[in-house]
């Protein structure tokens, strides 16, 4: 079932170790059949080294297990509720890269202030709120993506790929899985360089004419960037 995204999935989870975004089983990347209504995911704590396309595990849109011998990500539920949530989105990626989870954990939005950032994020990647009690001890991971829908109201998450959520770590999403993982090498990029700019310049702050110009000439209607 579903071959071609199993492989795609795969692919991008192994990336992730590519990119330096993740160490030992940390984080996880999946894609959606929209048609079929279908996710294909990495399973849950499987070490990266050999991780193969048929170990990947497919589950519907109520994260109940379709195909698959393994468990799925303990993140699916998180995944599920964004694939629901945002119906343009392709694929999902969880990391606990270093920067971006820095942010996290210190809860604060990863602000807008270059056009490395603009040039994907149209906008300050923002920080989710504490989760309550009843939140963590009740279906945690599905409540991990209420609170991540929850801040994305009013925003666009078309144009704002990613969140991170407080005291956890980044989540990105994309048209794709190779779409989302990109977005998560931005994201840790650009939290790496806020995080420096923060030292230089406490006061440091962002040109909007440059976060307009920088997004549209990549996402707009008229976009000129590239061939
Ligand atoms: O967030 C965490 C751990 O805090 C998980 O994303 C990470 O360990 C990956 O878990 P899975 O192997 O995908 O179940």
């Amino acid at each position: 079932m579903l071959e071609s995204l199993k492989s795609e999935v795969c692919q991008a989870n192994l990336d992730l170790v590519k990119h330096g975004l993740v160490i030992f089983t940390w984080g996880n990347v999946s894609a959606i059949d929209r048609e079929a209504g279908l996710v294909v995911i990495k399973p849950s704590g499987v070490a990266y080294d050999g991780m193969k396309p048929e170990q990947m595990v497919v589950v519907d849109l109520d994260g109940k297990v379709v195909e698959g011998s393994l468990k799925p990500s303990s993140d699916m539920p998180t995944h599920v509720a964004l694939y629901n949530a945002f119906p343009e989105i392709g694929g999902v990626v969880h990391t606990h890269s270093t920067y971006g989870t820095a942010w996290a954990q210190a809860g604060i939005d990863l602000p807008i202030v270059g056009t490395t950032h603009a040039d994907y994020f149209a906008d300050t990647i923002p920080c989710t709120r504490d989760m309550t009690e009843g939140e963590v001890k009740g279906d945690y991971e599905k409540e991990t993506g209420t609170v991540i829908i929850e801040r994305f109201e009013g925003l666009n998450p078309n144009h704002i790929p990613g969140v991170l959520v407080k005291n956890h770590a980044p989540f990105t999403w994309g048209k794709d899985a190779h779409d989302a993982v990109h977005n998560s090498v931005v994201l840790e990029q650009v939290a790496k360089m806020a995080y420096i700019g923060k030292m230089l310049n406490p006061e440091m702050g962002m040109n909007g004419l440059l976060t307009k110009k920088h997004f549209e000439r990549k996402h707009g209607k008229n976009a000129y960037y590239g061939q």
